[in-house]
This record gives structure tokens, sequence and C-alpha cells, in this order.
């Protein structure tokens, strides 16, 4: 039986569907996905979307395809358009790597049915882990700052940044969190918001730019942001906007951390420069479109740059908060140190 559900996910044995996150917060509908075609469709127009959650995604459908009946061979070529679909997110290609061995092994299909269901596992443990380290940081009543969407709707569990945040509000710290609305496709203002009205966190949303003002008047005391891929050398790609918000927390000295499962270290990126950053159709910088409508306020004939991710360096993280534990900038550099020397007070 494959049988696993999340906030914006329901596999229910025989079907796999998705809550649509280009809709949220107006509208709540659940899309059914039974293909792969259909599945590119809804991860390159964000209807499900968030790293882990992307990764969860293929891994369900291919998982359904094999119980089905699919040929291995045909499975191969799905995976491997499905690879394709988000090109910056390591970890759609991690589970794409730990299925495709699976199909036409001896234990074809419940070998790869229970491989997908153990990903979907891992990442629900992963966030408790990850939320458990970070809300240790977290103080009485700060002013938390965040970037894009990663909660429960961008992952299996209760997400990687935003279940830093959530774990503290459960411990009753009360933190109040500033949400920038992320531009262009507004994955704060929408989502982010929505998921702290759900758990009734205290929160404001702001424009990106508002940042640099809070941070001076002392209004921010951490950020807390996801991360799509982290090189060896502890640079991370993330959300456009993510970048300008450490250099501005490195001006201001507040604290930046990156959360993330250590899965999202990409042993082969050395550094951020080898991590493929997706761009976008130019539309989404032009206008805005959703279920509240659509708007073009810029010329149709004017060009748009639409980077989807930034590469921040490492230099400007405070800490690495993986589900290993607590990494400092001192423990970059060794092989493998994002297993080895987090501090995990427990
Ligand atoms: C789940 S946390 C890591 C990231 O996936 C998140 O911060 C992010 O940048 C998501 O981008 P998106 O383009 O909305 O998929």
């Amino acid at each position: 039986m494959i049988d696993f559900h999340s906030a914006g996910l329901v596999c229910n044995g025989t079907s796999l569907s998705i809550l649509d996150q280009s809709l949220l917060p107006q509208r709540e509908v659940w899309l059914r996905c039974g293909d792969v075609d259909t599945l590119i469709e809804l991860m390159r127009r964000l209807a499900i979307r968030g790293a882990p959650a992307i990764g969860v995604a293929a891994g369900l459908l291919l998982a359904l395809l094999a119980r089905r009946g699919s040929h291995p061979e045909e499975l191969i070529v799905d995976a491997a358009r499905l690879r394709r679909a988000r090109p910056t997110a390591v970890n759609l290609m991690n589970t794409i790597d730990r299925l495709v061995p699976l199909m036409g092994g001896p234990e074809y299909p419940a070998s790869l049915i229970e491989e997908a269901l153990q990903i979907c596992r891992e990442d629900v443990q992963q966030c408790d882990r990850m939320a458990h380290y970070g809300a240790q940081l977290v103080g009485e009543r700060e002013m938390i700052l965040t970037h894009c969407n990663t909660g429960g709707l961008a992952t299996a569990g209760i997400g990687t940044a935003f279940g830093v945040i959530l774990t503290a509000h459960r411990q009753g710290k009360r933190p109040f969190v500033w949400v920038d609305e992320t531009r262009p496709l507004l994955q704060g203002g929408r989502l982010t918001a929505w998921e702290c009205l759900q758990h009734g966190i205290d929160h404001r949303i702001i424009c990106d730019n508002a940042a640099a003002q809070l941070m001076r008047r002392g209004e921010v005391q951490r950020i807390f942001v996801g991360s799509d891929r982290i090189g060896v050398n502890g640079d991370f790609a993330n959300k456009i906007g993510t970048y300008s918000l450490a250099v501005l927390a490195h001006y201001h000295r507040v604290p930046f951390y990156v959360v993330a499962p250590c899965s999202t270290i990409d042993p082969s990126c050395p550094n951020g420069r080898a991590i493929p950053i997706e761009q976008r159709d130019a539309a989404e910088v032009r206008g805005v479109s959703g279920s509240f409508g659509s708007c073009r306020w810029a010329p149709e004939q004017s060009p748009a740059e639409n980077p989807a991710f930034d590469v921040t360096p490492a230099e400007l993280v405070t800490a690495w908060i993986l589900d290993t534990g607590v990494f400092g900038r001192e423990s970059i550099g060794a092989a493998g140190w994002w297993e080895k020397d987090g501090k995990r007070d427990e």
C-alpha cells in the first residue's frame, strides 16, 4: 500500500493528489496527478514546489506507476524526464538517483515502492531533527525574518526554516515572524503567511525591500532560510533575494542561518558556482498572475531577467542547521563536515 500524506500532498494507494500552491491562499484546490507529463507541468508552474516536496512527489508518482505495472525501461525514461523538470533543487535528483537502480531489479516493484516511501519518511524525520536543533537557538519573543516558503507545503514534514519557527512557537517562545513577500511569485506573502495563520503564529508580511530598514531599527533578531542545494564549501542556493538578505544581515550583524537536511549538500558541487540556477519566464517579472487574477504592469516589450534562485557565499552564513546538528563556519573544510562535528545539544 502506497499511503502517505503531508500538508500539500496525498497518496492513497492508487492516486496522487496535490494541493495547487499556485492558487493558495485564495483557493484550496486538490489536483489529481497520474502521469509524468502532469507532474512536470505542476512542478514547472509551481503548483507543487519546495525542494523536498518536489523530490517526494516525484518518488511517489514513480512508485504508483511501478505498482500499476509500468515496464522498468519505460520508468527509466519517465525518471529522466522528471529529473529535468526543475534544475536547482537537488532533492529531485537525489530521489531519482535512489529509485532508478531499483527499476527492473529482482524485487521490482516492491523495492522501488518501499524506497519511495522511505524517502518520504526520512524527510519527515529530518524536518523534525532540524527543527529540534534550530529551535534551541531561538529566544523568547524574538523577531525572526524568513524568506520564501519552507513549511509543510514545501516538504513532507513540518518544514525546514519554517519548521524551526513552528517548533519555537510550539515550545511557547512566542516568536514574531517578518514574512518576506518573495517576489516574483510571492511564496512568502501567499504561502508562509497562510501557514503562519494556520498555526497561529504572530507575523507580518513585508515587501522584500523593507528588510534593510527593519534590520537597521533592530527589529530583526534572527534570519532563517531554507536551501535548494548546498555546495561542499557551504555556499548555498535558495530563492532569489536570499543573498541580498544575507548581505544585509552581515552589515547589521543579524545571525543568519540556513536550515536544510544534509542530503541538500551536493558532493559534486565544490562551491556555489557549480550550482545550476533555474531561469524562469520573464513574464513573471513584468506582472503577477494567480487565483487573484492576472496583471501586467511593465511594457510587454521590455526584456526582464528572472533567475529563480541566487547563491549566498558561505562567509555570510552564521551556521548551517542540518538534521545532523548545527555547524558553524569553523566546521567547513573537513571532508564530509556535515556528518561529523555539529553541536547536538539534546
Ligand atoms: C523547502 S526549503 C528550500 C527551498 O525549496 C525554498 O526556500 C525555495 O527556495 C523554494 O523555491 P520554489 O521555487 O518555490 O520551489
